[in-house]
């Protein structure tokens, strides 16, 4: 698996102390607060756990699954709500967690829900923040890493359900996905 990785952006150790400065702050920002923690499934599973441990506060874990990239390195620019949350977010304080906002397509359909179900604030903590990507006018509060314009998998991150239990964030060679186009990756579809 790791020689499909062309280079390495983040270590484990980079994410560690992201997700422990982000944990930090959400401690101080949120403290008497109780905000939801939302993970946006399946990306944010490791981001997750690592900024809630990190954040000596009270605050409760919720899940949402929406996908749009269907496993390929395309947004499909639709938004497949997959499982939808299921506690009332009327009146609260929401801290989305992502793994990475790119076009922030989803980010935006995410905000949206919450906005019409009555959440009183929405802010997002993304592990990275690809802003040559934007096609949606929409900002990251908390970034761990501003992240190139690259395709990367690791730590949540796939490629077709693949790569999410890599430790770190990398850069997937082109020839993994160019690949994919005339045959299968190393079996599968
Ligand atoms: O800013 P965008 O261009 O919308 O991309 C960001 C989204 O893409 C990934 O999810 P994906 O659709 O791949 O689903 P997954 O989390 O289940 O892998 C990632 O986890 C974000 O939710
Ligand atoms: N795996 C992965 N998913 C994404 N979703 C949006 N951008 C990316 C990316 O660079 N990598």
């Amino acid at each position: 698996m790791n020689n499909d990785i062309e280079r390495v952006l983040y270590s484990e150790a980079d994410i560690a102390a992201a997700a422990q400065r982000i944990g930090a702050q959400l401690a101080q920002d949120y403290a008497g607060k109780t905000p939801i923690l939302l993970s946006v499934l399946k990306g944010a599973i490791l981001w997750t756990v690592d900024v809630m441990r990190a954040m000596d506060e009270y605050a409760e874990i919720e899940f949402i699954d929406v996908s749009s990239y269907h496993g390929g390195v395309e947004s499909a620019g639709t938004i497949t709500l997959r499982t939808d949350l299921t506690t009332d977010v009327k009146g609260r304080d929401i801290i989305i967690l992502e793994d990475i906002v790119d076009t922030g397509r989803t980010l935006k359909y995410m905000v949206e829900l919450l906005e019409q179900r009555g959440a009183a604030s929405i802010k997002v903590a993304s592990l990275l923040d690809k802003k040559e990507g934007r096609v949606v006018d929409i900002d990251v509060d908390y970034i761990g890493f501003d992240v190139p314009n690259e395709f990367v998998v690791g730590y949540g991150l796939d490629y077709k359900d693949l790569y999410r239990n890599l430790p770190y964030v990398g850069i997937l060679k082109p020839a993994v996905y160019t690949a994919e186009d005339s045959a299968t990756l190393n079996g599968q579809d």
